[in-house]
C-alpha cells in the first residue's frame, strides 16, 4: 500500500471553505480517522484525495507520486461512501466481482472467485451471494459496498462513515473486523466518522478538522489526553468535557479563563459541595448530573451509587485541563 501526503491543499466552493491549507501525512499502513463537526471538511478531504474534487492549491501525493492532475481511476484508490452504491440488477457475487473485472487488472477468474468468497465470509454474507443486490437489507447492502472496496488491492482506502447506517451490534462487529482486515493487509486507510468509539478504537492517528483546517493530528490518546484547544477536547469523550470558569475551585494558572473537566478529572468526596440533579443509569455507564453555582456538570459514578437527586456531593478537580479566553490550552 502507499503513503498519502497532502501539502498546503485548499479547496473552496464559491465563498464556502472546503479545506484550507491542509498539510497532513497518512503513513503507509496507518489507519487515520478524520474528526470534526458537520461542514468541517472531512468529506472534501476524501474527495480531493480520490480525485472527485480538484484542489485550488497544494499538492497531493500517493506513494510519492504527484496525483493532483490524475483522474480518479489513475489514482488507484477505493472509496466507500456512507450510502451504499451497488448495481441493483446484479447479484451480490457480481457486485463484489465487478471491481476485479476491470480490463486493466486482468484478474484470472479463479482468483476472482476466491477473493469474492473470502470477502463474503469476512463480511458474513456468503449465503447471500446469489441474491440480487435489491433483495438485501440496508445493513447487508452496506456490507457489500465495503466488500467491493476490500476485494481490490488499491494504494489506499478512503471510507466516509461506512458503518453509520448499520445497527449497533453489526456496527461494533464490523468495527472490529475492519480494524483486523486493515492490520492484516497492512492497508493505508483514511476514515471519516462522527462516532468517537470508532475513532478511539480503530485509529492509529486522528486528525481533527475545524472549518477546513487541521488543528491537531496525533494518536487517539494524545488527542484525548493532550488536546491543544477546547475545540479538540470537545471532539472526544462521553460525557463531553465539562467547562467551567477557571477560578471556580481556585488555583488556576494565570491566563486561564476556562477549566475543562472530563469525568476522570472530577474527584468525589472533597472540595466544593454540588447538588445532585439526577442519577442516570445507561447500562454501560452511570451518569451523575450535578449543579454547582448555577453550572451544570455531567460526570460518571459507580453503578451501585447510593446517591439520589437532591443530595449533595463534594467535588474537586484533579489534573484538569485549562484554556485561555480564546480556547487555547495553557495547562
Ligand atoms: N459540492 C459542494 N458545493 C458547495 N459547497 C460544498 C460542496 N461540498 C462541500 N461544500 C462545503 O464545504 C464545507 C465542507 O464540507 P464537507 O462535506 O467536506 O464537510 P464534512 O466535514 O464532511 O461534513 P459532514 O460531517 O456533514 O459530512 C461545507 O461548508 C460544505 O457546505
Amino acid at each position: 500500500m502507499a503513503e498519502v501526503q497532502l501539502t498546503g491543499v485548499s479547496k473552496r466552493f464559491g465563498r464556502e471553505i472546503g479545506v484550507e491549507d491542509l498539510t497532513m501525512t497518512v503513513a503507509d499502513g496507518s489507519f487515520v480517522v478524520l474528526l470534526g463537526p458537520t461542514g468541517a471538511g472531512k468529506t472534501t478531504t476524501l474527495r480531493l484525495i480520490s480525485g472527485l474534487e480538484k484542489a485550488d492549491a497544494g499538492d497531493i501525493r500517493i506513494g510519492g507520486q504527484l496525483v493532483t492532475n490524475l483522474t480518479p481511476a489513475q489514482r488507484d484508490v477505493a472509496m466507500v461512501f456512507q450510502q451504499y452504491s451497488l448495481y441493483p440488477h446484479l447479484t451480490v457475487r457480481e457486485n463484489l466481482a465487478f471491481p476485479l473485472k476491470s480490463p486493466i487488472l486482468r484478474t484470472p477468474e479463479d482468483e476472482i472467485a476466491r477473493k469474492v468468497t473470502e470477502i463474503a465470509e469476512v463480511l458474513r454474507i456468503p449465503h447471500k451471494l446469489d441474491n440480487k443486490a435489491t433483495a438485501l437489507s440496508g445493513g447487508e447492502m452496506q456490507r457489500v459496498s465495503i466488500g467491493r472496496a476490500l476485494v481490490r488491492d488499491p494504494q489506499v482506502y478512503l471510507m466516509d462513515e461506512p458503518l453509520s447506517s448499520l445497527d449497533a451490534k453489526l456496527r461494533s462487529d464490523l468495527r472490529i473486523e475492519l480494524k483486523r482486515i486493515q492490520a492484516d493487509l497492512g492497508a493505508t486507510l483514511l476514515y471519516v466518522t462522527h462516532d468517537q468509539i470508532e475513532a478511539m478504537t480503530m485509529a492509529t492517528q486522528i486528525g481533527v478538522l475545524d472549518n477546513g483546517r487541521l488543528v491537531q493530528f496525533g494518536t487517539p490518546r494524545e488527542i484525548y489526553e493532550n488536546p491543544v484547544s477546547l475545540y479538540v477536547a470537545s471532539r472526544l469523550g462521553l460525557p463531553r468535557i465539562n467547562t467551567l470558569p477557571a477560578e471556580m475551585f481556585g488555583g488556576a494558572p494565570s491566563g486561564a479563563a476556562t477549566i475543562g473537566l472530563r469525568p476522570e478529572h472530577i474527584e468525589h468526596g472533597a472540595g466544593k459541595p454540588s447538588q445532585v440533579v439526577r442519577v442516570e443509569h445507561l447500562g454501560d455507564q452511570t451518569r451523575l448530573h450535578l449543579t454547582l453555582d448555577g453550572h451544570d456538570i455531567i460526570t460518571l459514578t459507580d453503578p451501585h451509587t447510593p446517591l439520589k437527586g437532591g443530595e449533595t456531593v463534594a467535588i474537586q478537580p484533579r489534573d484538569a485541563l485549562y484554556f485561555d479566553a480564546a480556547g487555547t490550552r495553557i495547562a
